[in-house]
């Protein structure tokens, strides 16, 4: 009785037969954030019965203003958990499941988004957001994506072949600098907060990566062979930084020790390129203890653009934090406002460097293997707003507030909790259309800043011909990846082309996982290795890329072979039917033709003229332009683009704000 009464407006507007299926639905909602929980109160109180709820963080102070299934009491704990527990409570009748999880962790393959019937996104970034599209795409599984920013917001259905994927249309990347910008000639304060976010604190802090490689192919590549020396002496020197921090006797000094080098010698070494600053006003090394005892001389414009200028003393607790939030004021009450407002000196950004570098130094003592910029993380809030302050003085360049850096680093764009409330509900009747398949009534939605229209309505497009995730032919093969061979993978998943379930035959293919090739017709080396030597595991996907352009391309994800699964059995499980792609003749029309008359079907013969082949790449590392991965991934996330050759062209300092 009380259960009909529960759902008596639900079964009234969705039908009860629609309300029996949610109740045995099976959803999978990824993100439990500004959006997330909204959605999962919607998802409970509709009725959905089974929901998997992950989300790979945990709560956090700044997020109680809107994530209202969350209270101060959860601070530090598992969002997933949290929220699972919250909503549990609005109803009795259905069955959350939280996870605490990154969802690109392998054991999330396709296995498993199959076996949900929809998936509603509520996340924050774009690398997830493709990763998710590319799941369901691979899946077969339809997905809700969502994303809102101040007072706008979209939700968009996607369905393999109905649909337009997340990917069919490429995003725009939302900032772009270029790299010798960020490195040696900033000249605005983001420049110096993208360098001491995403170049500094992961030198100092990060993973261990000398940059080798990139400066050997940069050498290659006959670049500027001055500028090469002086940042292979740039590495090296910080190969002794990052030593120091990690050691206990140097400790009191490597804060000074980095200061040295980042501050005065590396931009002593940038001026000995005196052509680098002939139309360009130079920079000015900092002396340590100049800055320290305030004798240190600088330039009026590069004061702070905070609440007041000028010197303040610096109010540090004796754990070296600095006291964030609340208002406060200096001596002479100059400088009143918000503390995070408050203009930092030069000598409060020096003391407040050396602190947050301490403390650092001090989290990586203490086991702590890499830290990498996190906008609530005060330690790396505290060093990415000192250290882009410095290099602003170094440079001439106005200094900016700890607000202003966080805002700037942490790319925040005000949250307001009533557009992930609309955003919301709009998610929910979207996927009760693709439950239905009501695929007329699926639209795109947007939430707009126009009070007499808010909301407007996009009929959905088809998918991209061209899009390299959802026109892929997608299928999975189960294998044990240390006892199966990339040949023996790519051979079977051909196959012989016999029939309805023989694949499409051996043909020459290029082989990658993700940007890596593995192999392609003229390099074969590595068809005799082991997947798991290649390092090509759990969830990874293998792409096969017809040479003749003539069969579609096939994607493979490898899933491991069943738990109970014979231990003299095959190590390799291929699926039945093998894929068969659409398949494309090339048509070449013979010329000239013989007349004016209607040409006969045979003027038209089938041609597989072989397209020229790409060039051999040096082993399965990377692709020749991808350089250092891990790093150039992490510049390119804040959106600094790395120029391969020194003829790319690209204008200075572009920023498109997405
Ligand atoms: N790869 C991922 N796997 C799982 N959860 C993710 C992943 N990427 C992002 N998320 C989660 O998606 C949610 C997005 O929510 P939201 O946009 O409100 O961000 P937030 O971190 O809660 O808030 P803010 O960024 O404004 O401080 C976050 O809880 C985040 O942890
Ligand atoms: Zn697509």
């Amino acid at each position: 009785m009380r259960q009909s009464g529960r759902y008596t407006h639900a079964n009234a507007i969705l039908g009860l037969e629609m309300c029996a299926r949610l109740a045995k639905t099976k959803v999978l909602l990824v993100g439990a954030g500004g959006i997330g929980c909204e959605l999962l109160k919607n998802v409970v109180l509709t009725g959905f019965g089974h929901i998997t709820l992950l989300d790979l963080d945990t709560i956090d102070l700044s997020n109680l203003n809107r994530q209202f299934l969350f209270k101060k009491k959860d601070i530090k704990q598992s969002k997933a958990m949290v929220a699972a527990q919250t909503a549990g409570a609005f109803n009795p009748n259905v069955h959350i499941y939280p996870i605490h999880a990154n969802i690109k962790e392998p054991q999330f393959d396709i296995e498993w988004f199959r076996g949900f019937d929809i998936v509603l996104n509520a996340l924050d970034n774009l690398d997830a957001r493709r990763h998710v599209n590319k799941m369901c795409m691979a899946a077969g599984i339809p997905l809700v994506e969502s994303g809102t920013a101040g007072y706008l917001g979209q939700v968009q259905p996607l369905w393999k072949d109905r649909t337009e994927c997340f990917d069919c249309v490429p995003k725009p990347t939302p900032k772009s600098f270029p790299v010798c910008t960020i490195r040696s000639t900033p000249s605005q304060p983001i420049h110096c907060i993208v360098w001491a976010k995403s170049y500094l604190l992961p030198q100092l802090f990060g993973e261990d990566e000398d940059g080798g490689a990139e400066l050997d192919e940069a050498e290659k590549r006959g670049e500027n062979a001055q500028e090469i020396a002086t940042l292979r002496k740039e590495a090296l020197a910080y190969k002794t930084v990052r030593k120091a921090l990690r050691s206990v006797e140097t400790t009191d000094d490597a804060a000074k020790t980095a200061f040295q080098k980042v501050f005065h010698t590396d931009i002593l070494n940038l001026l000995s390129m005196a052509d680098m600053w002939r139309s360009r006003t130079a920079p000015i090394p900092l002396d340590f203890d100049a800055v320290e005892n305030g004798t240190f001389v600088i330039n009026e414009a590069t004061k702070s653009s905070g609440s007041a200028s000028g010197s303040s003393s610096g109010k540090f607790l004796a754990n070296g934090h600095v006291i964030a939030n609340g208002a406060t004021s200096t001596s002479n009450g100059t400088n009143v406002g918000l503390k995070d407002q408050r203009a930092l000196s030069l000598q409060d950004n020096l003391s407040l460097f050396v602190a947050s570098t301490n403390r650092l130094a001090a989290r990586l003592r203490a086991g702590e293997e890499t830290i990498s910029f996190d906008k609530d993380d005060d330690d790396t809030l505290d060093f990415v707003t000192t250290a882009s302050n410095l290099r602003s003085a170094a440079y001439h360049i106005e200094r900016k507030t700890r607000w202003e850096v966080k805002e700037m680093a942490g790319n925040i764009i005000p949250a307001i909790a009533t557009t992930n409330a609309i955003i919301s509900g709009l998610i929910v009747l979207q996927a009760l259309h693709l439950l239905r398949r009501s695929f007329s009534a699926l639209k795109n939605v947007h939430l707009q800043f126009k009070p007499a229209v808010p909301l407007s309505t996009v009929n959905l497009c088809p998918p991209n011909p061209k899009c390299g995730i959802c026109r892929d032919t997608y299928t999975t093969f189960s294998c044990d990846p240390a006892r199966v061979t990339l040949g023996e993978v790519v051979d079977g998943i051909l196959g012989d082309g016999d029939g309805e379930d023989g694949g499409t035959g051996k043909r020459e293919v290029s082989v990658f996982e993700d940007r890596r090739l593995l192999c392609d017709p003229d390099w074969d080396d590595n068809l005799d290795r082991t997947l798991e030597s290649l390092n090509v595991t759990r969830g990874k996907f293998l792409t096969i890329v017809d040479e003749d352009g003539e069969w579609g391309t096939i994607a493979v994800a490898l899933s491991v072979l069943p738990a109970n699964h014979p231990a003299d059995g095959p190590t390799l499980i291929f699926p039945s039917p093998l894929p068969k792609p659409p398949y494309t003749p090339r048509r070449v029309t013979l010329t000239p033709a013989p007349s004016r008359k209607r040409s006969a079907p045979d003027d038209e013969i089938i041609e597989s003229e072989p397209s020229p082949k790409r060039p051999k790449t040096n082993g399965t590392s990377t692709l020749p332009d991808i350089g250092s991965p891990s790093k150039k991934r992490r510049l390119e996330e804040d959106g600094v683009v790395m120029l391969s050759n020194s003829s790319d062209k690209m204008d200075d300092d572009v920023i498109e704000i997405d």
